[in-house]
């Protein structure tokens, strides 16, 4: 056998090396299947690091809760965990910004490295946490913050540092994308769907931040920040949740031989004048069944990523649950570990470029728009007109029932976002539209 890793399991160098101390925060669904690999797979971790990975404790909440490791490990003090001589590692999964933000700063500047999967708080405060991290000369690793297991942080920070990323869009929200699938596959309940979603430990503390969008838009500033090399947050990402769209429209949509996915988008826009700016953006839209994200189904996600000089790249996998999300913790955390065992850092924040944020109305999108209208001649012609005075272009148009159930379903070709929403708010003025039902983008074409 070759290979210094090989050997160091079986020589006794590695046990004369400090043994890397390990302080986990929060025993949740992720932190405790961190916990669990650590555990079981300490002679694989040993090897692969070159020095022992050791639990020096882990900060829990309830310290009377029956748990799978040690109670003398347990402490609902995390601060002082942190502060241990022992701990160089600090693994955050507790979620939340306060006191995970005061934790990983102080674990920062007291020089342990940091891994983190709390998407909410990176998306306020990646600035400030890697600016301490920069500072201490230590590691801030995050990986299982945006899509779960599947590597899309290292491989934008890493392995496409050299190429110019050009689009990052997917299904980032595996909460959000198994309640759309139930209910597109089964008819299933958007309720009983969202409880479901919980006890697999897919869906946030608060799931509201899966169904309202909040969580894929911070997963979309973590992701525009990185490819984009500018500083985007959570308030610069253009935000509409699930919560509105129904079995109806999943019905609909397959009529157009299309699906509805929650997509995050985040695209560098070149505007007219050569200038450059970051559009960031998650809203449910309507995708054709022919699109690789279109069978992406229940906890699942994927990126695609198209970079200048790579093309097109698609990275799918489980998004969600404590395994997968732990899986992702565990490679950073080894990361961090052989860092300071080796030497070395991970890669710094990167924010050069500041490219401004382009807002949702300056964005070319295209509109899906149902409505019931009056049964009357003229309407369409009246429907059609709006469209017109906005020079918006109609791809398609489709007209169903009758009498008090006629309905109109526009699509529109690509046109600024605000002419788009301009025609709905006008639409929604017209004495022959009763109702204005149902409004989705739609994504995935390429006209
Ligand atoms: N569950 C998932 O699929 C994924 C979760 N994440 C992120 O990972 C983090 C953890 O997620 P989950 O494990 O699902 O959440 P969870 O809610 O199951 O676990 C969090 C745990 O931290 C504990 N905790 C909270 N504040 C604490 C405090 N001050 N002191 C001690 N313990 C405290 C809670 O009691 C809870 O047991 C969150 O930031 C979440 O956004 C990221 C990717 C996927
Ligand atoms: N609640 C999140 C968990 C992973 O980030 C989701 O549903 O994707
Ligand atoms: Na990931």
């Amino acid at each position: 056998m070759t290979g210094s890793v090989q050997n160091a399991s079986d020589t006794s160098e590695v046990n004369a090396v400090r043994p890397i101390g390990v302080a986990v925060l929060g025993m949740g669904n992720v932190g405790a299947e961190v916990v669990r690999i650590i555990t079981d797979n300490a002679d694989d971790l040993r090897a692969r690091v070159g020095a022992p990975v050791e639990i020096r404790g882990v900060a829990v909440r309830d310290l009377s809760r029956p748990r799978k490791i040690g109670q003398e490990l347990l402490t609902d003090d995390p601060a002082s965990l942190i502060a241990r001589d022992d701990v160089d590692i600090v693994v955050e999964l507790m979620g939340g910004i306060d006191p995970a933000r005061a934790l990983i700063r102080t674990a920062l500047e007291s020089g342990k490295s940091v891994v983190t999967a709390n998407k909410a708080l990176l998306a306020e405060y990646t600035g400030e946490l890697a600016s301490a991290a920069a500072e201490a000369k230590v590691d801030l690793y995050f990986e299982a913050a945006v899509a779960g297991a599947i590597p899309v942080i290292r491989p934008l920070m890493q392995s496409l540092a050299g190429d110019t990323v050009e689009r990052v869009a997917g299904i980032v929200n595996g909460t959000t994308n198994f309640i759309l699938s139930e209910m597109d596959e089964t008819g299933a309940d958007y309720a009983d769907t969202l409880a479901e979603a919980g006890r697999l430990g897919y869906a946030e503390a608060d799931p509201t931040a899966d169904v309202e969008g909040y969580d894929a838009a911070a997963k979309a500033a973590i992701l525009a920040s990185i490819a984009f090399h500018s500083r985007v947050t959570a308030a610069d990402v253009h935000r509409e949740g699930i919560s509105s769209v129904t079995a109806a429209d999943l019905v609909a949509a397959k009529k157009f031989d299309c699906t509805i996915k929650l997509l995050s988008i985040c695209e560098r826009v070149r505007d007219v004048d050569g200038s450059q700016r970051v559009s960031a953006r998650v809203y449910p839209a309507l995708i054709p069944l022919t699109h690789p994200l279109a069978t992406v189904n229940g906890a699942f996600n994927a990126v695609v990523v198209e970079a200048e000089n790579a093309g097109r790249l698609m990275f799918y996998g489980q998004g969600a649950g404590g395994s997968p999300t732990a899986s992702a913790v565990l490679g950073d955390m080894v990361m961090a570990a052989r860092n300071r065992v080796h030497g070395g850092r991970g890669p710094l924040e990167s924010t050069y470029a500041s490219l401004p944020i382009a807002p949702i109305d300056d964005v070319f999108t295209r509109y899906y728009i149902s409505m019931r209208v009056a049964d009357r001649p003229g309407v369409l012609a009246q429907v059609a007109g709006e469209f017109t005075k906005r020079s918006v272009s109609i791809a398609a148009v489709r007209q169903e029932g009758a009498g008090d159930d006629a309905r109109l379903i526009v699509v529109t070709h690509r046109a600024p976002d605000r002419a788009q929403s301009d025609c709905v708010a006008a639409l929604e003025d017209m004495d022959a539209v009763i109702k204005v039902s149902s409004v989705l983008r739609l994504e995935g074409t390429d006209d």
